[in-house]
């Protein structure tokens, strides 16, 4: 099938290379010429493991296409992805701007049926209001579908080609089959395309997230509460997870959740309901629990060093919103750090994946080391913020080496507690006692 995907971030990205694996000619036109370019020349523009690969091979085997000129993407394209932003506008709702205007675009150039799919997640409604600029513009015969995303960074791949399910929400029965033919080498036994209408399609997106997010905020509360009764979160994770009602997955504590779409849905979905007249208490109380979160390591820290961490030097390992991403869209480390700075402390920093995003927006304001110990040099602390795998079995002899002082704040819980005991650190972790 021909596709076009509109829009080549994550979500184009990963779409359009996915789908061109399968077999379908794929054409991503993106405004960012610069970006374009770049992947014109087979270059990838984000690090998400695993996609390079495909993302080679597509455009070796000539499946896979990119162009700045949405025209040319349109012009044979049967279905045409939408995988524009939707960041939050002043007010916390989605900005469609980016959707509607593409639609808008769209319509003006389309001379025969066209199936237009939003994988950028939108509000309920949003399929209506496309299909109204769409009327206005064209004469052409089309359909809107919502086909919502649910792919996590940093396993991206794995999760489109084998997805635990597909939404596909239109009431357009020649969309309906074609979408059912582009998905069919996707669909495992017993993980299946859910079709429904457009509305509950749209919903069911900002549900799923906003249940995940609500899932952490509920953990780190329990975390909280941990510390102050002497429990362990992670035996409560460990004996809730157990149970099949509630899952294993999700139920990690730490410093709250980031990344460029659970701050932006929940939010967003508490607009939409206060939009229709739904004061939609839960989700408020998830993101006041996140917000106290995000900076409950720089309390400790605080808390430590008696309210005055003016001069004292922290390394910091991690600053990507979670492991195998270079993303740092709302990441915790980011408000940790502004606090710390703020407060007068000195940091190095190490991310195996993320500095260079980091640099751009931080600059000066903390220094970066070439690899995680270099940042220990002379530190006083060393504090964790996210949990890649090179951190969770550091070379402990090189800790002890190169930090002035043996404390570790560790908002992932990475290290056993009777290790850190043994090798006699002030070891401060999230929802587990303190050790010293
Ligand atoms: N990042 C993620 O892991 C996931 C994101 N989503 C949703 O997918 C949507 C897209 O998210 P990301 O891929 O992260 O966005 P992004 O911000 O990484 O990329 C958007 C791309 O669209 C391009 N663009 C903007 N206007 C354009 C136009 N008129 N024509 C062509 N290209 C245009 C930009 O240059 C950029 O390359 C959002 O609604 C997001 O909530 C859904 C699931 C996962
Ligand atoms: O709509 C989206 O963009 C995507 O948002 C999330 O994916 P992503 O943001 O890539 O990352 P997650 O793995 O969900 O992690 C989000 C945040 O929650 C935090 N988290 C996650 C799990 C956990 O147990 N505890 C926890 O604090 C992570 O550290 C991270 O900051 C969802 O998991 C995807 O299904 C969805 O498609």
């Amino acid at each position: 099938m021909k596709i076009a995907v509109v829009g080549t971030g994550y979500v184009g990205l990963v779409t359009g290379t996915c789908l061109a694996e399968t077999g379908n000619q794929v054409i991503c036109v993106d405004i960012n010429e610069k970006k374009v370019k770049m992947m014109q020349e087979g270059q990838l523009p984000i690090y998400e493991p695993g996609l390079e690969l495909l993302f080679t091979r597509n455009i070796t085997q000539g499946r896979l296409h990119f162009t700045s000129n949405l025209a040319e993407a349109l012009e044979e394209s049967k279905i045409i992805f939408l995988a524009l932003p939707t960041p939050p506008g002043g007010d916390g709702a989605a900005d469609l701007s980016y959707v509607l205007g593409a639609a808008k675009d769209i319509a003006k150039l389309i001379k025969e049926y066209k199936v237009i799919v939003t994988k950028s997640t939108v509000p309920v409604g949003t399929a209506d209001k496309i299909t109204a600029v769409l009327q206005e513009h064209t004469d052409m015969e089309f359909a809107v579908v919502s086909n919502p995303e649910f792919l996590r960074e940093g396993v991206a791949v794995e999760d489109f080609m084998k997805p635990d399910r597909i939404v596909i929400g239109t009431d357009d029965e020649r969309a309906r089959k074609l979408m059912g033919e582009l998905y069919a080498p996707y669909v495992r036994q017993g993980n299946p395309i859910i079709y429904m209408d457009q509305r509950s399609s749209e919903l069911t997106k900002y549900a799923a997230n906003s249940f995940l997010a609500t899932k952490i905020s509920f953990m780190n509360e329990i975390a909280n509460l941990c510390e102050l009764v002497g429990a362990d979160v992670d035996m409560i994770r460990r004996g809730i997870g157990s149970d099949d009602r509630i899952g294993r997955r999700f139920l990690f504590s730490g410093i709250g959740y980031g990344g460029s779409c659970f701050p932006k849905d929940v939010q967003a979905l508490a607009k939409s309901a206060k939009e229709n007249n739904y004061d939609f208490k839960i989700l408020n109380a998830v993101m006041d629990v996140n917000d106290i979160q995000r900076t409950i390591l720089v309390e400790k820290v605080k808390q430590y060093y008696q309210g005055n961490v003016k001069g004292k030097k922290f390394a910091i390992w991690g600053l990507a919103f979670k492991p195998e991403t270079d993303d740092i869209r709302e990441a915790p480390a980011l408000y940790i750090i502004d606090e710390l700075v703020k407060a007068g402390a000195i940091i190095s920093a190490f991310d195996p994946e993320a500095m260079e995003n980091v640099k751009n927006v931080v600059g000066d304001k903390i220094t970066y080391t070439d690899n995680q110990y270099d940042a220990l040099d002379g530190a006083d602390a060393l504090l964790i913020l996210t949990e890649w795998s090179v951190f969770r079995t550091p070379d402990f002899d090189q800790l002890e080496a190169k930090l002035k002082a043996k404390v570790i704040f560790d908002g992932r819980n990475l290290y056993d507690i009777q290790k850190m005991i043994d090798c006699g650190y002030y070891y401060n972790s999230i929802g587990r006692k303190v050790v010293s």
